[in-house]
């Protein structure tokens, strides 16, 4: 097996005169969960579509499994699955039925496909509704059997394109709980989301693309230790948020970024000290990014 599933070098596309990535740079290690950070029309999808052959990159190079994305397109294919594009779930049959056409048209013999929809099956916690018309399910089980549909064929690098995105809270962790059952079966999971917290409690590491670049990496740790040990949080009577500060922790910083804020907020106003969210690194990151891009 390669040390990383997926690398990228220099990693660019545009669309018309737009760029939507600008020379990305990332490796993910093999059997591990790595996120992609970014707002609304970051490239997120772009960066996906490539490294899964959808579309192709303008410049730079990208490696899935070993292999080029442009030069060994079919052997990148034979090696991924990714949620949403290949798999095409029936609304008019059941989970079973779905799954084990599924298996049938990845070249299973029907008792292969049988005894992969039953692991499925258990695995997505679809056991019960497995006999159910998938046009009556609910959004998380949707989502849960787009995801078994796109894991028949065992290959080893899974694409995740904001996976729990319109899911509820109950349906997102069950749907991260399975997300870290596949990586404890050594598969390498690419994920991309808007979601700060899904970053924070799936991957082993993330990168937070802004403005078509990388412009941070790192465990959730390191990258919330770039942006200060602790916040200050100020509430006014209402419990409504005033403002956020970065602090070392230390009494003289806090001192005199309380001094600073004395007179500018209300008497009443209540003060807290809490350890930085990844919204916090978020706001940090591509806020001193634009400043640069302005600068
Ligand atoms: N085929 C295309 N033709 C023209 N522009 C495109 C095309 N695909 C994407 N774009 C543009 O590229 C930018 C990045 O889009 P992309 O879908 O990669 O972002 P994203 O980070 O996935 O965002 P979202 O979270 O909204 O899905 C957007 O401005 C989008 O309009």
């Amino acid at each position: 097996m390669h040390e990383f599933a997926i690398e990228t070098k220099g990693l660019r596309k545009a669309f018309g005169r737009q760029t939507v990535l600008d020379g990305i740079d990332l490796t993910v290690r093999a059997g591990t969960i790595f996120a992609l950070l970014g707002p609304n029309g970051a490239g997120k999808t772009t960066l996906i579509n490539i490294l899964s052959t959808l579309t192709k990159p303008d410049g730079g190079s990208a490696y899935v499994a070993g292999r080029d994305v442009v030069r060994e397109r079919d052997a990148v294919k034979r090696s991924i699955s990714l949620t949403g594009q290949f798999a095409a779930v029936d609304d008019m049959l059941t989970a079973k039925e779905n799954l084990r056409m599924m298996g049938r048209l990845s070249g299973f013999t029907a008792d292969e496909a049988r005894a992969r929809t039953a692991e499925l099956l258990k695995l997505f916690d679809l056991e019960a509704s497995a006999g159910k018309l998938v046009k009556t399910y609910s959004g998380g089980m949707r989502r849960r059997l787009d995801l078994a549909v796109s894991l028949v064929a065992d290959r080893p690098v899974l694409f995740l394109d904001e996976p729990t995105t319109g899911l509820d809270t109950v349906s997102r962790r069950a749907l991260w709980e399975t997300i870290l059952q596949l990586r404890s079966r050594g598969m390498t999971i690419f994920l991309t989301t808007q979601y700060l917290e899904e970053a924070d409690q799936l991957a082993d590491r993330i990168a937070v693309i802004a403005g078509g670049r990388i412009v941070a990496s790192g465990t959730a740790q390191e990258l919330k230790s770039r942006v200060g040990e602790d916040m200050i949080e100020l509430r006014g009577a209402d419990d409504e948020l005033l403002a956020v500060h970065a602090t070392d922790g230390s009494i003289q910083d806090i001192r005199r970024t309380l001094n600073e804020l004395a007179g500018k907020v209300p008497a009443d106003t209540r003060i807290s000290l809490r350890k930085p969210s990844m919204d916090d690194v978020f706001v940090a990151l591509t806020t001193t990014r634009l400043e640069e891009a302005a600068q």
